[in-house]
């Protein structure tokens, strides 16, 4: 899989290509990659609209000068960019996404929901004590990269740590396509910090455990600048915002902030490709590996056990991949092949047990 990663560095202010200030519809989150999906004529007569909000009765659309309401459809989620059907909303026509976030619904089916679209950055956010984990950095980044969204890593809890380099390293090490920035989310340090990701027509998403400071740093971006801020608590100490469906709020300055609960549970479902990402260099040596199917355990000619031995490779990264990309492989399989795994196990284990017998 080929990837261009151009974008997932921080924009700067040098590297902007223009000066004049955003449009409307570039406020909402416009970018070149919709327009080419499009034309002059079209525009005029179907206008783009971002779904803002997700509610079961509809969606509320914005443009430019709109504001409106269009009935649900399966196939939209929040972020997701339309053209307006203004005759028969019903009828838009929805534009393809930058990037989507998605999960598998529980239930027999387990079919694919979709949580939020067109996010630009998602910052991972752990703090600077026991809840630093690197295994669920690593997830997320996965995550992150499955989704096609720019990952950024933010340490949290700055003043209550004595060393943050220790975390900061750690952190680093997971991935060098991944910015890393430690801070305290309570002082003045986020709107700074955050800028470059958090200019006008950016959307960016907040991941990461209960209590890290998500609501801390959301709240922070809305200070002092309340422009569509309806359902962000100011003063959160519980850190549970009050939006129990799918939106997304602006801030003064035209940055999007998702707000949706179902980010809060996104577990690693078909991210087969994201794992991979993040473990590129283990993903390579095990392409060397002389068997396709190596199991990196007893094989001969094993290129991982190779690195291993030679000191190239973590031990304790590799058991990572290999525990991530187990779990990942269980829930992605259908409840049907679950059952099939099972059988074959049962069969294994009587045919085994009969040998004993033997
Ligand atoms: N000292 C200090 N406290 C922080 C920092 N970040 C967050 N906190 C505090 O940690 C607690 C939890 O922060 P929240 O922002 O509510 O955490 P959250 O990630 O939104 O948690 P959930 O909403 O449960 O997912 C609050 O009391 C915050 O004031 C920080 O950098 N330094
Ligand atoms: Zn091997």
């Amino acid at each position: 899989m080929t990837r261009d990663y151009s974008g997932f560095l921080p924009l700067t202010g040098s590297t902007t290509p223009t000066k004049r200030a955003p449009t409307p519809l570039e406020m909402l989150g416009w970018k070149p990659f919709f327009s080419q999906q499009t034309n002059i004529e079209d525009l005029a007569t179907t206008p783009p609209v971002r779904v803002t909000e997700v509610h079961r009765s509809g969606l509320r659309v914005l443009g430019d000068g709109i504001d409106t309401t269009i009935p649900p459809g399966p196939e939209a989620t929040v972020g997701d960019w339309f053209l307006l059907d203004q005759t028969n909303p019903a009828n838009s026509t929805l534009l393809d996404r930058i990037s989507l976030f998605e999960r598998r619904a529980a239930g027999h089916d387990r079919k694919r929901q979709m949580i939020a679209a067109n996010v630009d950055t998602v910052f991972i956010v752990t703090s600077c004590n026991r809840d630093f984990n690197v295994a669920r950095l690593e997830r997320f980044v996965a995550l992150a990269f499955e989704a096609q969204v720019t990952p950024v890593i933010l340490l949290t809890k700055t003043d209550l740590s004595e060393d943050t380099a220790p975390f900061l390293d750690a952190a680093r090490a997971i991935s060098n396509r991944v910015v890393v920035e430690a801070l305290n989310a309570k002082s003045e340090e986020p709107i700074a910090r955050l800028a470059s990701w958090c200019t006008p027509g950016q959307t960016v998403a907040f991941l990461g455990s209960s209590g890290v400071g998500k609501s801390t740093l959301v709240n922070a971006l809305f200070r002092n600048a309340v422009a569509d801020t309806g359902a962000v608590r100011e003063d959160d100490n519980r850190g549970r915002h009050t939006t129990t469906h799918r939106q997304l709020h602006f801030t003064a300055h035209g940055c999007a902030v998702l707000d949706t609960p179902g980010m809060r549970e996104l577990q690693l479902t078909d991210v087969e490709d994201g794992i991979a990402e993040v473990f590129d260099d283990l993903v390579t040596l095990a392409s060397q590996c002389r068997f396709n199917d190596c199991a990196h355990e007893t094989e001969p000619g094993c290129a991982v056990r190779q690195a291993l031995e030679n000191g190239v490779i973590d031990a304790p990264r590799l058991a990572r991949w290999r525990k991530l990309a187990a779990e990942e492989r269980f829930n992605t399989s259908t409840l049907a092949q679950r059952k099939a795994q099972d059988r074959s196990f049962h069969k294994k284990a009587k045919s085994a047990q009969q040998k004993k017998k033997w």
